[in-house]
């Protein structure tokens, strides 16, 4: 299972907004799909999956174009915050229309998965009285209650408890395990750490790079508070990593092997940290 996009451009009016050149995912990876308001994370996948077919270029799911071979589409499992459920009716009612609309339900599984997102007494309820973050976890549960082969996630964690939360990661990472491929956005760059291998950040209408996360030599930015800068900039440049002073906190760039010899010295000569931040590089294309 693979996913490739070939020249995909689409236009709302006369506001452009992807100019993708190319991009693949693969099977059994987590990507996060990253980028400023408005970049056009969700019009992507929009796009991947038909829900706009008035683009130009390609997509192909498991090597058949999709726009040619709708059918495909029955791999891929989404998540969009303005998806539609029929809000007359119980929970229930649409995890079953949803669930046999794409084949066979397990409705036994299905009932599990509310439990674990503390919905399941609200089954029986009708969706309009729900709570947004409520529907929010009954769009999460019927996307990911027919064992799709690519889920894809528009900010899955944005709105719902923490306890859902931790619940939702440890299964997406189940799934990656079993070989499925997850496209996830998200506006939170600790989610998009806790569980993507690798991010792609959406500027300017195209990916313009892409950033490894399970690469443990990768740099990350760090910004330091001390009691004693010029110590600690003497350190830096003793281990040869360029550092800059800004606010009163040292920023420099160091791998994680690095950065933890530069602390065991530094707490060694003595210096007292105050506050240590690190961030990844994707970071600079999201602010
Ligand atoms: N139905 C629409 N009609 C016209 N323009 C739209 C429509 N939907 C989105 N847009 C515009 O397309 C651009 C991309 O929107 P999109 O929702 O894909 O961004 P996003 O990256 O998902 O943003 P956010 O992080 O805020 O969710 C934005 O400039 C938006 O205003």
């Amino acid at each position: 299972m693979g996913i490739k996009v070939e020249k995909l451009h689409f236009n709302y009016g006369k506001q452009a907004v992807l100019r993708i050149v190319s991009a693949k995912f693969e099977a059994g990876k987590i990507y996060g799909i990253v980028g400023k308001n408005g970049v056009g994370k969700t019009t992507f996948f929009k796009t991947m999956t038909n829900i706009i077919t008035n683009y130009s270029g390609q997509v192909f799911i498991d090597g058949q174009e999709v726009k040619k071979n709708p059918s495909v589409l029955s791999k891929i499992g989404i998540t969009l915050d303005d998806m539609e459920l029929y809000k007359n009716f119980s929970g229930l009612f649409n995890i079953r229309y949803f669930g046999g609309l794409r084949g066979s339900l397990n409705e036994a599984k299905a009932l599990e998965m509310a439990k674990h997102l503390s919905i399941a007494d609200a089954l029986d309820k009708k969706v309009s009285s729900y709570s947004l973050g409520m529907g929010k976890k009954l769009i999460l549960l019927i996307s990911l209650m027919n064992d799709a082969e690519v889920l894809i996630f528009d900010e899955p964690f944005r709105g719902i408890d923490a306890a859902s939360v931790a619940w939702l990661r440890d299964y997406l990472l189940e799934l990656k395990k079993k070989g499925k491929m997850i496209l996830i956005s998200s506006h939170v760059q600790e989610d998009i750490e806790s569980i993507c291998d690798e991010v792609l950040p959406l500027y300017e209408g195209d990916f313009q790079e892409s950033f490894d996360l399970t690469d443990a030599e990768r740099e990350l930015s760090y910004s330091v508070v001390v009691d004693d800068i010029e110590k600690l900039q003497t350190l830096l440049s003793s281990m040869g990593i360029d550092a800059r002073l800004e606010d009163n906190k040292v920023k420099f760039d160091a791998n994680t092997a690095s950065f933890q010899e530069l602390f065991k010295k530094a707490a060694a000569d003595g210096l007292l940290f105050d506050e240590i931040k690190k961030e990844s590089k994707f970071a600079d294309f999201v602010k």
